[in-house]
């Protein structure tokens, strides 16, 4: 199988052999190309001949059709995923024209119907939804630590900072400082008050920045990589019984 995740920053593919097992994985950025990306790794996919493609997307009709274009001269069946709130391994009180497939799949990996869960995932954007007992209860959007980076950059005259690291939430003395760690307080202050409020629920952390925001995170924090690629395969799985 080829399963592939297209997000807002990066493509990312997997794939693997009759028994679930990864052959080869690799994520890269796709600056709004997605199609003429994957144009590229044809070859690569053909050599291991898989006989269905999975897709999770979150980048719109039209960007898809155009992935689509490409995909079919493969000549493998493909399938974008689609959003159901009514699936059987979890039910959804969230708009289900709305809530992004990414999204979606990571809670569908990790969702556990003996649990009450917490799952966020630190991509492009940050998400936070809950989850209690296979019902998702919604949750919250942030911009990423680097969205919010960029738009202080981009919206004021004397920020003119665009790289520095992510590795305190204390306060600052320096514009350089204040910025990193107002901006990584933003997102762990809301993951501790989410967490506070939800006392009895597990976190699970997901995406690019997991690390990053866990270490300040005043809870145990469960870090898996592999929630979307679970979330692809359960429901592709799904799919397949009648
Ligand atoms: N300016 C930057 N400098 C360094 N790293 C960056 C910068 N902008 C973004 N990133 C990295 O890119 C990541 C976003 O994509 P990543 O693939 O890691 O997560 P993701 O959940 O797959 O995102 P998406 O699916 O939205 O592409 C961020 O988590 C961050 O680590
Ligand atoms: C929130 C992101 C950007 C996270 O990748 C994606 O899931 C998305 O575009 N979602 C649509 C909006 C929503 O989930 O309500
Ligand atoms: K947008």
């Amino acid at each position: 199988m080829l399963w592939l995740d297209l997000g807002n920053t990066r493509l990312k593919y997997w794939l693997t052999d009759d028994i679930g097992q990864i052959v080869a994985h690799d994520a890269k950025q796709h600056l709004q190309a997605p199609a003429e990306l994957l144009m590229g790794l044809t070859d690569r996919f053909e050599r291991y001949a898989p006989d269905f493609i999975g897709i999770s997307s979150v980048l719109g009709d039209a960007l898809n059709a155009k992935v689509s274009e490409t995909l079919s001269r493969l000549n493998i069946p493909f399938e974008f995923v689609h959003v159901d709130a009514a699936h059987a391994l979890m039910k959804s009180a969230y708009n289900d024209q709305q809530l992004g497939c990414d999204r979606w799949l990571q809670m569908l990996g990790a969702v556990d119907k003996k649990k009450r869960q917490c799952v966020i995932g630190c991509g492009t954007a940050v998400t936070i939804d809950l989850i209690d007992h296979a019902e998702h209860l919604g949750g919250y959007i942030f911009p990423s630590i680097y969205l919010q980076r960029e738009s202080l950059f981009s919206g004021t005259k004397q920020i003119t900072i665009s790289n520095g690291t992510f590795d305190s939430v204390s306060q600052g003395m320096t514009t350089q400082d204040a910025v990193h760690r107002g901006i990584l307080l933003s997102i762990v202050g809301a993951v501790n008050e989410i967490s506070r409020r939800h006392p009895n629920f597990e976190v699970i952390m997901t995406g690019g920045d997991a690390a990053t925001i866990s270490q300040h995170v005043n809870r145990p924090v469960r870090l898996r990589d592999d929630l979307l690629l679970n979330g692809l395969a359960r429901y592709f799985d799904y799919r397949n019984k009648p």
